[in-house]
């Protein structure tokens, strides 16, 4: 019968259940071997509560008899006596039910944490490449819509499909017991019914879906138009937007009313079949009574039974679906923990003394292309030497390739060809963590996290203590207006918290980097323009942060670099004018002397 829509989980793709998926999917049980012992002792007592389960309809069969005062041995007890060792037997199934539910949700949620901890343990440590070419909303679909699928297979789906098996078995040795004709009487009918709900069901469901779509598709409608709604009265549309509506809607009653069609056939026929087959077995039963070849509680032993069976059956199709969807999130998170992941460390690590760096960096002949867009070379040719605390400026139009240098210095990716050097040691020989634990980065869109002032300055040293964190941003000029909040350091910032403003922000971000104490600076200044008083508090921080460092500084406006060692102008990949800004301003007709005469910049 059509459910209500679990969107949640009809997202997600099926696969074909192949020997290959199956192989798969087996692996992710690895996960499972530290849980094994209660993983095991839940399978127990999912065959316990199974047995139990079973032994209801027996001893109901054994209760009628008994009043009948025809009961077998080994159960020729008063009825009383039968109803309480039937009390107790639901007792024990009580037990039986909770502790299987409980230990395999304390298995599934400790394993799937496992798997949802080494996924994100992977994400975090991908090359940029990688980020470039895959959707976050898709990646963290991985963790949480695939992880959730798989931790219900790992506890339902197994759990049900043993149970399911158990019950077939059982059931279907007892009711031959009870007698062999009735029950292939009975497999005669039932399978077939259960089949034909099955292969309806499914054309059903797949028909409210259609209907459910093209209701979100009208609401799209809605959508549009009233966030566009200054268009629609504009344009004077309203007529045209009715109709669109009106059209989309009817659609919606047809589709809907074609599918109850459907669905009253469905559900009158189940009607007729159920109880159809009842009626059948009951009146085939009811000849085998009066032969004395049945009693009454056989028949109802025997009903009973039939239903647990025929539930089961139907069960099946949905533990089938089930799987087809865990083979295909099993097979995207293997695929994620198959990625070649960077060389960074997951453990806090302090700066080895052969790594430490000087600040000398040198780029010979670098050229470079982006991986996702291999026929575009951004980097052309691109040498460079800075030495131990100079202040490297690089200028240019936007698209220069500017923000690609600083990515290749911070190795987030490698050029195609030519070489970097840091104190003249190949950038490859340096581990990634040891190399980006002595550079920091202030970018242009300067990123908060949602916490307090204190841990996003201190994210640049995670176990710095306050006092550090104000001596920075003292430093960072940010100590006075952080002192004016209410809260001061622990007011919340970031999504949820209050807005600063964009000098608050970099000065935030300076005061991060201050802590972080780089041998290596990188900087790519904000574009958008500051007021005069905030411009110079956020100047000021930048040379306070810049004394005694390597600074690689990308410039947007030029009268902030004047005092450089050195200024790169770059354009289309390749340096086009290096020295410093008299050497500069002092070329003929050069690029940087009209740069400077227009004091404006593209980007
Ligand atoms: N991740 C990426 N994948 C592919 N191409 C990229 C990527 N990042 C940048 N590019 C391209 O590389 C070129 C140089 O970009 P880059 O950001 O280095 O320029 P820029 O000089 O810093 O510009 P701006 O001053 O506007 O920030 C641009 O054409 C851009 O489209």
């Amino acid at each position: 019968m059509a459910r209500p829509r679990d969107t949640s989980k009809e997202d997600l793709p099926k696969v074909k259940i192949t020997k290959e998926s199956i192989k798969e999917t087996l692996l992710i049980y690895n996960y499972l071997k530290p849980y094994r012992g209660t993983f095991i002792a839940g399978l127990v007592f999912i065959a316990l509560s199974s047995g139990t389960m079973m032994g209801f309809p027996y001893m109901l069969q054994k209760l009628i008899d008994s009043a009948h005062g025809t009961p077998k041995p080994p159960f020729a007890f008063s009825p009383t006596t039968i109803a309480l060792i039937m009390v107790a037997l639901l007792g024990v199934q009580m037990i039986f039910s909770f502790m299987r539910i409980y230990l395999f949700t304390y298995v599934g949620e400790n394993t799937v944490s496992d798997l949802r901890q080494d996924i994100y343990k992977r994400l975090i440590t991908m090359p940029m490449n990688f980020f470039g070419q895959n959707r976050v909303g898709e990646l963290s679909s991985r963790i949480s819509a695939d992880a959730n699928q798989i931790q219900e297979a790992v506890t339902g789906l197994l759990a049900e499909f043993l149970r399911g098996c158990l019950i077939m078995i059982m059931g279907m040795a007892y009711i031959l017991f009870i007698n062999f004709k009735m029950t292939l009487l009975m497999l005669s009918v039932v399978p077939v019914i259960v089949v034909i709900a099955l292969v309806f069901g499914k054309y059903i469901r797949k028909m409210s879906r259609k209907a459910q779509d093209q209701l979100a598709e009208s609401n799209t409608v809605v959508q549009e138009t009233l966030s566009g709604i200054a268009n629609v009265k504009a344009f004077s549309n309203e007529w045209y937007e009715t109709g669109r509506y009106r059209k989309n809607i009817s659609e919606v009653v047809n589709m809907s009313i074609k599918n109850s069609r459907f669905r009253g056939l469905f559900v009158s026929f189940m009607l007729f079949s159920v109880f159809g087959a009842v009626t059948l077995v009951v009146w085939y039963g009811a000849g085998l009574m009066q032969a004395g070849q049945l009693s009454f509680g056989d028949l109802t032993a025997f009903v009973v039974v039939t239903a647990f069976v025929g539930g089961t059956m139907a069960g099946f199709a949905e533990i089938f679906s089930q799987l087809q969807k865990t083979l295909g999130a099993t097979q995207r998170v293997r695929e994620l923990l198959r990625e070649q992941v960077e060389d960074v460390t997951v453990t806090d690590t302090v700066v080895e003394e052969q790594y430490r760096l000087r600040g000398n960096v040198t780029l010979e002949h670098v050229k470079f292309s982006y991986p996702s867009r291999q026929e575009i070379q951004i980097i052309k040719d691109l040498s460079l030497n800075a030495r131990s605390g100079q202040q490297i400026a690089i200028v240019g139009p936007s698209g220069a390739g500017k923000s690609t240098i600083v990515s290749l210095l911070l190795r987030f990716y490698q050029p195609d060809s030519g070489r970097i050097l840091f104190d003249g040691r190949d950038a490859a020989s340096i581990p990634l963590s040891q190399l980006r634990r002595q550079m920091a980065l202030v970018p242009q869109d300067i990123h908060l996290f949602g916490g307090t002032i204190y841990e996003n300055i201190a994210y640049g040293r995670p176990n710095a203590t306050l006092e550090e964190v104000q001596n920075a941003a003292r430093k960072a000029n940010a100590h006075e207006f952080i002192s004016r909040f209410p809260e001061g350091y622990n007011t919340t910032v970031g999504e949820r918290g209050i807005k600063l403003s964009g000098g608050q922000r970099q000065r935030i971000a300076i005061a991060r980097a201050i802590l972080k104490d780089p041998v290596i600076l990188l900087l790519d200044e904000a574009t958008s323009s500051l007021d005069s008083e905030s411009e110079a508090l956020v100047q000021d921080a930048l040379q306070n942060l810049m004394k005694d460092r390597t600074s690689f500084v990308i410039a947007h406006r030029l009268s902030t670099i004047r005092s450089a060692d050195q200024i790169l102008v770059l354009e289309d990949g390749r340096v086009r004018e290096s020295g410093t800004h008299h050497e500069l301003i002092s070329i003929e007709d050069g690029l940087y002397r009209n740069l400077n005469k227009l004091q404006l910049f593209e980007g």
